[in-house]
């Protein structure tokens, strides 16, 4: 027997504070039956970590948003990655996973940090900021857009399109419309900039097409792989690290040991991305009739994974609730898990070290000084302003 609920998790009540809603799923039961889109919903550490293990079961090539590709017409051409079963999506994964290799991303380091400690300069010297505007949307927009060789001019576009994307992945409700009302002048600038002509010789988007040059793949995948990193490779470090600094600026005993050790600065971000995950949900849709947890499940049936409620089940973290820089939580499901986990994790992890770490060095503490402003997204937990004073050492 499986549990039904009438909770919508793309309603604006549970976007605003999805956790008591979260609290409710996981107690009732392993997997629950979600009646108002009619899907499926885990929310326990175990049974994401495992379903999001078992791609032949749980598939991506219908989509990975509520939509089932099979029956309805995508939003958008579908990734070749993020989109995609094997084989398809090996061949995909490889490339992208050699170009974004912990070991290429040493190579960007001293360039991230050098750009993290100018910023956190001028804003330390500024004093009062928004951390979103001024912080958390600046330095994603020009660290990995220069990595990916994009031109300097109109990268506010990639926030706009990030926003259309994640909310794609949701129903076609408010929050949905609304982001997509200036849709098309907006996929024809990304589409533009995925054109090799419009990339920096040997720069993350060039080296996919080196790929094709190389034969790997034809150059007409390559533009929708490099479409790919302008996807999913700005607004969430924008809000992995505006969620950040939300968490720090709520947690002053937890900042203050971390200005006292800018060491922690890289652990302590996986605790932010653990307590406020800024990629909340997503879907995949059932392959064939199986059983899991004790559920009936049929082919093309959905199932929405609760990455932040797994984040803070009691079954697997001691004092979820408790924002704690030095839990080190290991295997949290912040960036996914399986052969779909996150292939941009090192560059996300490195923006968030370097960020954290800047901010310990320089400021003694982060006080907020007016009232955060949400911005409600299918998919992401995202701030729209957070008015904060950086006081120095
Ligand atoms: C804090 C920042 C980030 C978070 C929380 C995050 C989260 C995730 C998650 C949860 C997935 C799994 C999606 C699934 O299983 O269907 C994923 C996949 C992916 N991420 Fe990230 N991501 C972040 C940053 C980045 C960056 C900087 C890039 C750079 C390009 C990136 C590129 C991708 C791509 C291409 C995939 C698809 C991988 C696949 O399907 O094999 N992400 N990410
Ligand atoms: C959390 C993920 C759903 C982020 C993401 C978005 C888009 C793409 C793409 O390939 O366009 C890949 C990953």
């Amino acid at each position: 027997h499986v549990t039904r609920l009438d909770i919508d998790p793309f309603g604006d009540d549970f976007l605003t504070m999805p956790y008591p809603h979260h609290e409710i799923m996981r107690e009732a039961g392993e997997v629950v039956w979600l009646d108002t889109y009619g899907l499926w919903a885990f929310t326990r550490y175990q049974p994401v970590k495992a379903g999001l293990s078992d791609w032949q079961n749980f598939i991506s090539s219908a989509g990975v948003g509520l939509a089932n590709f099979r029956t309805e017409k995508p939003f958008r051409p579908p990734s070749l990655i993020l989109e995609a079963d094997p084989p398809d999506h090996t061949k995909a994964r490889a490339i992208l996973a050699r170009i974004l290799s912990p070991k290429v991303v040493q190579q960007v380091r001293a360039e991230f940090q050098a750009q993290a400690e100018a910023l956190i300069d001028r804003l330390v010297e500024k004093g009062e900021i928004d951390a979103i505007n001024d912080l958390a949307k600046v330095y994603p927009l020009r660290v990995f857009p220069d990595a990916v060789g994009l031109p300097d001019e109109e990268r506010d576009t990639l926030l706009l399109y990030g926003d259309m994307v994640f909310n794609a992945f949701g129903p076609r409700n408010h929050v949905f419309q609304k982001a997509v009302e200036r849709y098309e002048p907006v996929r024809e600038w990304i589409m533009d900039k995925c054109r090799r002509e419009a990339l920096r010789p040997d720069g993350f988007g060039d080296q996919i097409y080196q790929a094709a040059d190389a034969g790997e793949i034809t150059h007409e995948e390559a533009t929708m792989l490099v479409r790919s990193f302008l996807s999913a490779g700005v607004d969430t470090t924008v809000n992995g690290i505006g969620n950040a600094i939300y968490c720090f600026g709520q947690f002053p005993d937890q900042y203050a040991k971390l200005a006292a050790d800018p060491a922690l600065a890289r652990i302590a971000f996986e605790e932010t991305l653990r307590f406020e995950s800024s990629v909340q949900t997503f879907f995949r849709t059932v392959n064939r009739d199986v059983e899991f947890a004790g559920a009936q499940m049929q082919e093309n049936d959905k199932v929405l994974f609760f990455l932040a409620a797994a984040n803070r089940d009691p079954r697997q973290w001691k004092d979820p609730e408790v924002f704690d820089i030095e839990r080190k939580p290991v295997g949290h499901m912040a960036f996914g898990t399986g052969i779909h986990g996150c292939v941009g994790q090192a560059i996300a992890r490195l923006e968030g070290e370097l960020i954290l770490t800047a901010l310990a060095r320089k400021v003694k503490r982060i006080e907020i000084i007016g009232e955060p402003v949400r911005r409600l997204n299918n998919t992401l937990r995202a701030l729209e302003s957070l008015p904060v004073r950086l006081v120095p050492h």
